[in-house]
Parts: structure tokens; sequence; C-alpha cells
């Protein structure tokens, strides 16, 4: 593998992969990939389709489960059998469907996961005033661009969505959330918003694992980039001392690694 990324010290890193491999029947799915991301960083996972990425993401939050090598966490080794038990370990995803409920309110909606309502503290979970107040404040903590809180999902925009399914995600205590392509189907205004939003959740302390197919936005937002293909990775950067070049050829594999 070609890594020109530093490990960083160990108290740095948040995350470590270590030769983790998964096949799907013939499909090897992943081969042997070991990356690191530290924490208080966005880092972006990069590659073409069908390169390894989600389920590369999927083993970490608990939906898949590595058939070889380990997946360290905040300093332990982890084995997660469902989402749920990455939750509880601080680690929260944003799929590409959102997963929210278009008849219940934005409050509601982030309110839909009882796990963010223990971790804000002993809000009783049928004090509508309470969870509403509590939904105010994480909106305006991320400076969400939402219009209210009680305002039903059906009648927001498809950035606003992204918005409220990244603050349910960021909850106040997650340590990395998970974004696979936050942005794919937005315009370019929601596009700039969802960005802002991503560097504040970084500005507020959690650390970011974004799977993106946007060049522009992976240079300008991480990091720190790693780049799969074919099960593999291939390389991994520093955003800052790299070019969209370079991460290209990475991925096309014409830089020869
Ligand atoms: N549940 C599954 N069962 C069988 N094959 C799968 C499954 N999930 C993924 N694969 C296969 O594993 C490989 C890697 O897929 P993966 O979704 O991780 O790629 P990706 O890099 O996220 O792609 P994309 O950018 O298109 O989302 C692909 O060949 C895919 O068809």
């Amino acid at each position: 593998m070609t890594d020109h990324l530093q490990p960083g010290a160990r108290e740095d890193i948040l995350l470590r992969t270590e030769h983790v491999s998964l096949s799907f029947g013939s499909v090897r799915a992943l081969v042997d990939v070991s990356v690191t991301l530290r924490r208080g960083e966005i880092t972006a996972l990069v590659g073409d389709n069908g390169a390894g990425k989600s389920t590369l993401v999927r083993c970490v939050s608990g939906i898949h489960r590595p058939q070889s090598g380990r997946i360290v966490f905040d300093g332990g080794e982890i084995d997660f059998h469902s989402p749920e038990d990455a939750r509880e370990a601080g680690i929260e995803t944003v799929h590409q469907n959102l997963a929210l409920v278009e008849d219940l309110t934005v409050w509601q909606n982030l309110f839909l996961n009882r796990e963010i309502v223990r971790r804000f503290g002993p809000v009783p979970v049928l004090d509508r005033r309470a969870m509403q107040v509590r939904a105010k404040e994480m909106v305006s903590t991320l400076a969400v661009n939402v219009p209210a809180v009680r305002s039903r999902v059906r009648r927001l925009s498809g950035g606003q969505r992204q918005a409220v399914a990244i603050c349910r995600a960021a909850g106040f205590s997650s340590k990395l959330v998970i974004m696979d392509e936050p942005t794919a189907a937005l315009g370019v205004q929601e596009t700039a918003r969802v960005e802002e939003l991503i560097v504040r959740l970084r500005d507020e302390g959690h650390s970011v694992l974004l799977i993106s197919h946007n060049f522009s936005q992976v240079m300008r937002l991480s990091d720190q980039v790693w780049v799969m293909r074919a099960g593999r990775c291939v390389g991994g950067r520093r955003t800052a001392e790299t070019t969209g070049e370079e991460i290209v050829a990475l991925i096309t594999g014409a830089a020869g690694s």
C-alpha cells in the first residue's frame, strides 16, 4: 500500500482498521484494508463505484463483521454485532437514505433514536416540551438551516433533511460521525450549506468520516484522504500535501501503486 501518512501520536488516533478483509461469496469487497482516522478531523474515503468504501464503513458501524483483521476504536478493539453497539460506542452514521420519518416533525425525528434522549441527560421521553427545547439547542449549536423544529420533515428541502439527519447523528456526544455521500442529491447552495455544517461538526470537536465522489469537496473539507480501489486501500494522504490529480491517479491506478 502506498501510504504517505505518518501514523500520528497514539492518542490522536480515534479509529484504526488493521488488515480488514470481507468477501461476499466470490466478491472480495475488502482485502487487507488498514486505515487510520485522527480525532477532531475530517477524513475522506474515496474510490470508484464498488471500491469497497461503504463496506468498510459498514464494518465500522456494526452492519458487517470483518472476516479477518481487527478494528480499534477509541483505544479498544471493537466487535460490534449491530449498529446499536456502534452507537453505544459513539459511532453514528448518516446513511444515504437518511432514515427520516416524513410525517413527523424535525424535533420528533431528532429524538427518534432514543439513545439521543439518554445522551442529552434526564429528559423524560414523553415530555414533549423538554424534547422540543433540547431539539432547539441541538439545531442552534450546529446552526442548522431548518425553518423550525416543529416543521414536518416532508416540507423540508433535500439540504434541510440532510441537515436534520446530520444533526441527529451528531447528538451532543458522538465521537465519530460517518457520512455516506451527504451532498449527492443536492444543488449548489444546499451543498454549500451542508458542507458548512460538516466543517462546524469538526469545529465542535466531532471526528468525521466522509465518503464522497465530489473531489472539490474532498479537497476543500478533509484533513486526510484514503483511497480505495477494488477492495484495497491504495493510499493515504494529508489533504494539504496532495492534489486532486494525485488522488485521481490513485483511484484509477494510474499512479502505479
Ligand atoms: N451485501 C452485499 N452482498 C453482495 N455483494 C456486496 C454487498 N455489499 C457490497 N457488495 C459488493 O462489494 C463490492 C464493494 O461494494 P461497496 O458498496 O462497498 O462499494 P463502494 O465503494 O461503496 O461503491 P459506491 O461508490 O458505488 O457506493 C461491490 O462489488 C459490491 O457489489
